[in-house]
């Protein structure tokens, strides 16, 4: 379904030699080195090319909320989708702060919004609650996945290679820990976490829904397509859909918090290749969220306590890719600059 093309080790010397020529100490830059060398391989050894990053947030209800699993209500997902059009949530300011684009898309949150701005390629009004029943149908996965990939394709045709994952959805860690669990093979313990900021109790509540919920679909997670359709939730699907897309499109991955990385680990167990292009951002303060990049072998940009979603922590490392671009394709190197190379 996605033609991934695996990042080619042929170009990996040249490059090496290109950031080793820099007028600096070798391996002085950290890693922004390993970023730029990511980023060259996707974008172009001579010159790193990011065009037009784009964040998009998916947003979609959970069955799984009405169990009380959230320190929020259902109506919160919606609420903040008016607050994304209107520009006052989290992530409008860090786009705003870093030129990024933003498309905020509903996946299927449970009562629809008419508003232009808003993508609409709902997959219905909300999940089924995964406790009880399959979140969704394997067709809803499969039809998610080319939606996901359709707003990739779009934006790619207008000349963006630079493509941020977020998404709201209240109940959304439930889904996301199960999937973890159902994928991995980890745990649930470990695997589940505080979400939006839950107390002892509801976390013991959430965490026996979700062990119960992980025995009743056993049977069923025999690939990631029907791990999904048992556990997953519209805005997870899209993003996956979306992530395989944007890796075809040559196009850069910025993984988000833990939902985020969720939709990631789908999207490499379906194609491994689109690991390739997935810049780990940040390392979120949920629980399972550690676990399951130390599972990918990712190690993430930043390090900022955030708990929040949205694509926040995928925004706030857009200027580390621009500094990595800059010093790449500006930044003199011995010979033209006339110092002795080291
Ligand atoms: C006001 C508000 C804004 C948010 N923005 C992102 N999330 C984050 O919290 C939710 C997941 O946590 P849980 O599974 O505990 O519900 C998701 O919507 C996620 O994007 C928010 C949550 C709230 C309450
Ligand atoms: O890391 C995340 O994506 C996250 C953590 C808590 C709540 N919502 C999202």
């Amino acid at each position: 379904m996605f033609d991934i093309t695996p990042l080619t080790d042929s170009k990996r010397t040249a490059i090496q030699q290109k950031i080793d020529q820099k007028t600096k100490p070798p391996g002085a830059l950290g890693r922004l080195e390993q970023l730029a060398m990511q980023l060259a391989l996707i974008t172009g050894s001579d010159e790193i090319i990011l065009n037009k990053p784009t964040m998009l947030v998916f947003a979609a209800d959970h069955g799984i909320a009405k169990e009380g699993v959230s320190i929020a209500p259902p109506e919160v997902t919606q609420q903040m989708v008016l607050n994304f059009l209107n520009g006052g949530a989290a992530i409008n300011c860090f786009c705003r702060a870093n030129d990024i684009a933003l498309e905020v898309i509903d996946a299927g949150i449970l009562v629809p919004i008419n508003a232009p701005k808003l993508t609409m390629q709902s997959l219905g009004r909300g999940t089924n609650n995964f406790v009880t029943l399959p979140a969704m149908s394997l067709e809803a996965v499969t039809k998610g996945f080319s939606l996901g990939a359709k707003v990739v394709y779009r934006m790619a045709s207008e000349g963006c290679n630079v493509f941020g994952f977020g998404e709201m959805g209240i109940g959304n860690t439930s889904s996301a820990s199960a999937l973890m669990s159902a994928i991995t093979g980890i745990p649930a313990e470990e695997c589940v976490g505080r979400g939006t900021g839950i107390s002892d109790e509801v976390y013991q509540k959430k965490l026996s829904l979700i062990q119960k919920a992980l025995k009743r679909h056993k049977n069923s997670f025999d690939d990631t397509k029907q791990i999904l359709s048992a556990l997953g939730g519209f805005e997870i699907v899209q993003m996956v859909g979306a992530m395989l897309a944007a890796a075809e499109c040559n196009s850069v991955v910025l993984v988000d918090g833990f939902i985020a990385t969720v939709a990631a680990l789908a999207a490499v167990k379906i194609n491994p290749a689109a690991r390739d292009y997935m810049v780990f951002c940040h390392q979120s303060e949920e629980s399972g969220h550690q676990k399951l990049l130390q599972y990918l072998q990712a190690t993430p940009l930043l390090s900022l306590e955030l708990r929040l979603g949205e694509g926040t922590g995928a925004a706030l490392a857009v200027p580390l890719l621009k500094a990595a671009q800059a010093f790449y394709n500006d930044m003199a190197s011995f010979d033209s600059a006339g110092v002795d190379a080291v």
